[in-house]
């Protein structure tokens, strides 16, 4: 049979990850210590891989494809495919940003002001590349982790990666600025791409990732509605294209049926059941392809 070998990250993307894939279909098991974790879909084999190698196991064709972050990528400066982008990081549905930060407190308020001093970061690469597009001159550390804890003592600044900014909150840093922002890839080998079963396998998953992503923020809605309110409540209603509406028998009134963002979902439905909807109720997504 044939098969597609995917690399999941291992690490701070992995929950997130797997509970992604879970919403678009695939149950994937980890068990502890092992790299080679099952996923129920006999086409597919997949690995754990770290985040910073990914990109290069793909090069090289050990792997067809796998999910792993655009700075990785771009660190790597990996010759791959990139199939889709998905918005989600270790915690929220957003992308994260490597900042260039300082203590609260140093006399550092621009990227000029960094001329020889010493930074700490684990993505050398673009930080090297970075500066030196914008004439700056520094000394640039490789950083194991941990790198919030080396300004002051170590170093003058880091350049280090930021989701919610508690890190560098708790830390008293400041951000300077902002050197790349990164998203999570669905990426995939050349070869692997042009194989036709291999390329079909790629595209469904990245249409049900995104389905998946794009379910996390939307919330179905179902309501009845009398006759003589179908207007009032219309006029409260976003829908994807628009709502579906079926009556009831023996003229009762109206169905509602329509998908729409969880927050705009919050603050409507007070206004649906003012307008007259009664019998609201609203349902989780795990997929919406559009
Ligand atoms: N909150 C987050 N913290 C760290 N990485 C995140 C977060 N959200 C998304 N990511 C992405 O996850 C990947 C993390 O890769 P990385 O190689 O730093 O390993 P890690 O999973 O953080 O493991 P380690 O514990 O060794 O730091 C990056 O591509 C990064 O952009
Ligand atoms: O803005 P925040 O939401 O606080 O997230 C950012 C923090 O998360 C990551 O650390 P990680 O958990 O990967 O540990 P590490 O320092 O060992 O890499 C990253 O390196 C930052 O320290
Ligand atoms: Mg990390």
């Amino acid at each position: 049979m044939k098969k597609l070998c995917l690399g999941l990250p291992k690490g701070s993307l992995q929950e997130a990850t797997i509970d992604m894939m879970k919403k678009a279909g695939y149950t994937v098991i980890v068990n502890s210590r092992s790299y080679y974790p099952t996923i129920d879909d006999d086409e597919i084999s997949v690995r754990l891989i770290r985040p910073q190698d990914m990109s290069r196991y793909i090069e090289k064709g050990i792997i067809d494809a796998g999910l792993t972050g655009a700075d990785w990528v771009k660190e790597a400066e990996s010759d791959v495919r990139v199939v889709v982008s998905l918005i989600y990081a270790k915690q929220q549905l957003t992308k994260v940003k490597w900042v260039l930060a300082v203590p609260e407190t140093s006399a550092i308020h621009t990227v000029n002001d960094l001329q020889g001093k010493k930074i700490a970061t684990e993505l050398v690469n673009v930080t090297r590349r970075y500066l030196a597009e914008r004439g700056i001159v520094a000394d640039i550390e490789f950083s194991h982790g941990a790198t919030e804890a080396k300004a002051p003592d170590l170093v003058d600044a880091i350049v280090e990666l930021t989701e919610t900014g508690n890190s560098l909150r708790a830390n008293k840093l400041r951000i300077v600025e902002t050197i790349m922002e990164s998203s999570t890839l669905l990426i995939a080998n050349h070869n692997a791409w042009e194989d036709e079963w291999k390329r079909t396998k790629i595209e469904n998953l990245a249409m049900l990732f995104e389905g998946a992503i794009i379910a996390r923020e939307k919330v179905g809605l179902k309501m009845n509605v009398p006759n003589g309110a179908l207007d009032q409540v219309l006029k409260k209603l976003p829908a994807l294209r628009k709502p579906t509406i079926s009556s009831l028998s023996e003229g009762a009134g109206y169905a509602i049926e329509t998908v729409l963002d969880e927050t705009i979902a919050r603050k409507i439905t007070p206004e649906l059941k003012r307008a007259g909807a009664e019998g609201i109720i609203e349902y989780p997504l795990n997929k919406v392809i559009l």
